[in-house]
């Protein structure tokens, strides 16, 4: 299979190359070769992106959403019909293994498209009665020209999250992948076309944080959907507020995830894994700060380094590989960097650590016991397999701790006491919450944070009201009376 992009960029319908643009080069994570190399779009490419859109949003709002939910629909069974082939792209793109690509990206797009398209011709209006048959009727329409963001870890997930729910309340988008990561979105847009998108209702335009910016300012853009750092988006929403567009943030974390001594240990562990090695831990939501209760720490960690122990890094392209590589060169340097500090400020290394020889940026799965609030690796996100296990005595201590971040996108509860898992989801401070299971995001149910995790939600009915806006239609039946 070739992974090469037929061109950098797909605009109007079809790829589209300016070779002016910066070179950047498509690195495979599990050897470190160059397997491609995209452009950054230029004035001029995102300007035609863009025209694209304006000029194609109005005829595809004006489709019925029974039409416009079809296509979504014949989108998804695409996907789904090449799910290996674009899982194995998706591998190249990020070096997760394929074992986790075949059954969390493509087919997360695939629900995703699946999802919205079906719930297009719902999106309807109320109608308000009023005192002597007067009414009041709302419509549901599209925002226009919505611009979409991507980060590294999913970038197949990330650009069907935000395209399908725009596309099904009509709206039309330019998105930009993560520079890191520039195949699989136009993968996305090649099969939008072919399942009959009409030219300019998905586009996907190359480049760094200066392309981003250049779609955030533009006046046609009514709508701008960020996946990525909380310093990101902190510049883009502000420059979103400038234009005051809506937005939705879906931005890092430094999720907490509760153990209390009287949970079925190996589903705690199981959680803690998936919430933090998975995806290599680049997971946003991940639950990296791991409190687990005195009466169990040892167990749990003695528990957890065995099963770690069986964790099978490798050729990500073999499914046997449970484990991949980390995204880049950068992402495994800031890693190390703070495995580095978490050694210098005195949490005990309890597993990994250490950088695989060879090619590739592979980082063993790492383990801190010993860790307190104040130290870095328990406050900041390191976006790697890096977790954190801290002691607690008892609830109220606990739920204090959790909450003392500035972010909030999620947090968990393993307990067999199913009052007190409640109780504490309802007091954690996190956009999606889990009790007994860890970092599961199904299209039907909103995804998101609070705090500065992010601003809306992804997925769900709840995507909805972020990409369509409602109009309010006043009518009289019986004359109109005025003072004079
Ligand atoms: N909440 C979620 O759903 C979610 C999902 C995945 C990743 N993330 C977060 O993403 C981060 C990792 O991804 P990353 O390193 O790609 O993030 P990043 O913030 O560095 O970049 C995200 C995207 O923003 C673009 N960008 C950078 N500066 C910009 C600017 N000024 N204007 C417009 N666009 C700009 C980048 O080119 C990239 O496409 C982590 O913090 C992770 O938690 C969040
Ligand atoms: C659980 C899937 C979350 C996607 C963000 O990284």
């Amino acid at each position: 299979m070739t992974t090469a992009p037929t061109a950098s960029h797909y605009i109007d319908g079809s790829y589209a190359e300016d070779a002016a643009g910066t070179a950047i080069d498509i690195i495979y994570p599990a050897t470190g070769e160059i397997i491609g190399r995209v452009h950054s779009a230029t004035p001029e490419m995102v300007e035609r992106a863009l025209a694209s859109a304006r000029r194609a949003q109005p005829e595809w709002a004006a489709m019925t959403g029974m039409e416009r939910g079809r296509i979504l629909r014949r989108a998804a069974d695409i996907i789904r019909d090449r799910n290996r082939e674009l899982s194995i792209l998706e591998t190249y793109d990020t070096g997760k293994p394929l074992q986790e690509t075949l059954v969390a990206d493509a087919t997360s797009g695939a629900d995703a498209l699946e999802y919205f398209g079906g719930l297009a011709a719902s999106l309807a209006g109320e109608y308000i009665p009023q005192p002597g048959g007067d009414f009041v009727y709302t419509i549901r329409q599209a925002l226009g020209v919505c611009v979409g963001i991507g980060a590294w870890n999913y970038p197949t997930q990330i650009a069907c999250w935000k395209a399908a729910p725009a596309l099904a309340c009509g709206n039309t988008m330019v998105f930009k992948p993560s520079e890191t990561t520039p195949l699989c979105a136009l993968k996305i847009a090649e099969i939008l076309t072919e399942a009959g998108a009409p030219p300019g209702v998905f586009n996907v335009v190359q480049g760094l944080g200066d392309v981003g910016a250049a779609l955030v300012n533009d006046p046609r853009v009514a709508k701008v959907s960020l996946t990525g750092s909380v310093p990101t988006g902190r510049k883009v929403y502000a420059a979103a507020a400038a234009g005051m567009k809506h937005v939705t943030m879906e931005l890092g974390g430094k999720s907490p995830l509760i153990v209390f001594d009287d949970a079925t240990l190996d589903d705690a562990v199981s959680g803690a894994i998936l919430g933090n090695f998975y995806s290599s831990g680049q997971v946003c939501s991940n639950g990296t700060r791991v409190f687990v209760q005195k009466g169990i720490r040892d167990a749990f960690l003695a528990r957890l380094c065995e099963r770690l122990s069986t964790a099978k890094l490798g050729d990500p392209l073999d499914e046997a590989t449970n484990f991949g590589p980390m995204v880049s060169e950068a992402q495994l340097s800031i890693v190390k960097r703070y495995i580095a500090k978490g050694i210098e400020e005195g949490a005990s290394l309890a597993y990994g650590g250490k950088r695989q020889p060879g090619p590739g940026f592979f980082l063993e799965p790492t383990v801190f016991a010993g860790v307190t609030d104040e130290m870095t690796i328990a406050r900041e996100e390191i976006f790697g397999p890096v977790l954190s296990l801290l002691e607690f005595d008892d609830e109220e201590e606990v739920i204090g701790r959790a909450n003392a971040t500035e972010f909030g996108l999620a947090g968990g509860v393993f307990t067999n006491d199913l009052t007190r898992a409640h109780r504490v989801v309802a007091r954690l401070e996190a956009g999606t919450c889990y009790i007994n299971t860890y970092n599961l995001a199904p299209v039907e149910a909103p995804f998101g944070g609070v705090k500065a995790s992010g601003v809306g939600r992804e997925n769900s009915k709840e995507a909805i009201a972020h990409y369509s806006e409602v109009k309010t239609i006043h009518v009289a039946m019986n004359g109109v009376e005025a003072p004079f």
